[in-house]
């Protein structure tokens, strides 16, 4: 049976413009764009989960707003539920570590990215919305 996996995603939104983070080139799903984040550990909420991960991954403070999706998606490697939330950035600058690329769009331009199949649903809910604020 293909495990389960619980994802935690961020749309940090600033001037109307969502942060949008390619994965590495040796990573499951190499070079598909997602929302920074990751794996909700054991113990942890999926807010907690967020705050660490954005934290670790591009040394910045976050508050985290509405949730916008659950997806789950099967891959071939496991089962990834994924839950993305609007998030707005309270401290830092995002830093590139993990990530090859960071890139800052806004809603309508989206779709011009290659996501991760998970993503989709949430992308075409966020490019549904007028206004982002
Ligand atoms: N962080 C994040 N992960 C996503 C998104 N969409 C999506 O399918 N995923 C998948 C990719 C990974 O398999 C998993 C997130 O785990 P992670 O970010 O902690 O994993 P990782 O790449 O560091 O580790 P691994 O999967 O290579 O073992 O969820 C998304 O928008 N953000």
């Amino acid at each position: 049976m293909k495990k389960n996996i619980h994802v935690v995603g961020a749309i940090i939104i600033e001037d109307n413009k969502i942060l949008c983070a390619q994965r590495g080139p040796d990573k499951s799903l190499p070079l598909k764009w997602e929302f920074p984040g990751g794996k909700i550990e054991d113990g942890e909420s999926a807010e907690e989960a967020l705050k660490r991960e954005i934290n670790e991954e591009m040394n910045c403070e976050i508050e985290i707003g509405e949730k916008v999706d659950h997806t789950v998606y099967e891959y071939d490697f496991g089962i990834v539920h994924l839950t993305t939330f609007i998030c707005k950035l309270i401290e830092g600058k995002p830093e590139l570590t993990e990530h090859v690329a960071i890139k800052w769009l806004p809603t309508n331009e989206l779709s011009s990215l290659d996501w991760a199949p998970a993503d989709i649903p949430a992308v075409e809910k966020l490019a549904e919305a007028i206004h982002v604020k």
